[in-house]
């Protein structure tokens, strides 16, 4: 069903009404989420096409999985409308994201903090890596590492297993291709720090696992960083989705209307143009 039309502060769009994009679109039709209206809803069955939604839009909820984001983060950008994108996964394709950077649209793409936090300390400890000589405390080697831990129930990592198994050990780019709906929070944590080819990635399917558990630890010249989030899973998502995600959607929607930043705003052209798979 199309919203369309209906007025008052910041004009949402929802991409994707499942585990996460539902409790979007209740929390936006029963007017909680401050300064935001619904503005149009597409399921994976509504006929209404891009251009008519996105021309009634200033921003568009993606929380439809990878695929249907592949087809409208660009068109999105193409028309001037800002993207909250929880599918950031597809930032790890490199075809994907060369395709951002070759447009030439205004519409920014904003990634969620997702079902973790902490991206701001992570991000500034990561940034202060390109401090010029001299400007770090010791002056010792300008390196870090980050290391994301997930565990999981075996079925949210396609896996059986009546013990805890590691499935997977990685970069974050790797685990976003193979697992691509339960790599978004490395991803974000990739792009806010050392990048999607430096991040490891490791996760274990702990059939004792009835939350989900993502463990940062990040080493840099500026200090040792340990972050533990233990989160309930959104009921319908078999385990693959926190739900705590929508409500970091909801606090970045919030702040967009209020005019100030929230998320990790990533500028596809500055980002990724230069990207190539073999960095190091
Ligand atoms: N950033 C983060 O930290 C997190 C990100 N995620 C990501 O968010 C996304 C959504 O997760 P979740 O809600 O659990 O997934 P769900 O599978 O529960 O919901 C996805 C919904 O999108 C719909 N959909 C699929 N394709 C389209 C399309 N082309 N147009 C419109 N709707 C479509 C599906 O409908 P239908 O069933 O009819 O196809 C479904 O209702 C996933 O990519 C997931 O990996 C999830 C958790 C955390
Ligand atoms: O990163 C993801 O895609 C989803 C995830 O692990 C979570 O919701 O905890």
């Amino acid at each position: 069903m199309s919203t369309i039309g209906m007025t008052g502060g910041l004009r949402v769009g929802l991409l994707g009404v499942g585990a996460l994009g539902g409790t979007i679109a209740d929390l936006l039709g029963a007017g909680h989420i401050a300064g935001c209206s619904p503005a149009g809803t597409i399921r994976s069955t509504t006929a209404l096409s891009p251009a008519d939604l996105l021309s009634g839009i200033d921003v568009l909820v993606e929380s439809a999985g990878a695929q249907a984001a592949r087809a409208w983060v660009p068109r999105a950008i193409a028309a001037g409308v800002d993207v909250v994108l929880c599918s950031c996964g597809v930032l790890a394709d490199l075809d994907f994201t060369r395709e951002l950077a070759d447009g030439d649209g205004t519409g920014r793409v904003l990634v969620p903090s997702g079902a973790i936090g902490g991206l701001d300390l992570f991000a500034a400890a990561g940034r202060a890596l390109s401090a010029p000589a001299g400007r770090l405390a010791g002056d010792r080697p300008v390196r870090a590492s980050v290391v994301l831990t997930t565990t999981k129930r075996p079925s949210a990592l396609g896996v059986e297993t009546d013990r805890p198994i590691e499935v997977f050990r990685g970069s974050a780019r790797s685990a976003a291709r193979e697992y691509p709906r339960t790599a978004n929070v490395a991803v974000a944590l990739a792009l806010a720090t050392i990048g999607l080819d430096e991040v490891t990635v490791v996760m274990v399917a702990d059939p004792a696992a009835a939350r989900t558990r993502h463990l940062v630890t990040m080493s840099s010249p500026l200090g040792e960083y340990e972050l533990g989030v233990t989160n309930a899973v959104a009921p319908g998502s078999g385990g693959r989705t926190s739900a705590v995600t929508p409500w970091s959607v909801v606090t970045l929607l919030e702040s967009l209307a209020a005019g100030h930043g929230a998320g990790l705003l990533v500028h596809p052209a500055n980002d990724f143009r230069h990207d190539t798979e073999d960095r190091t």
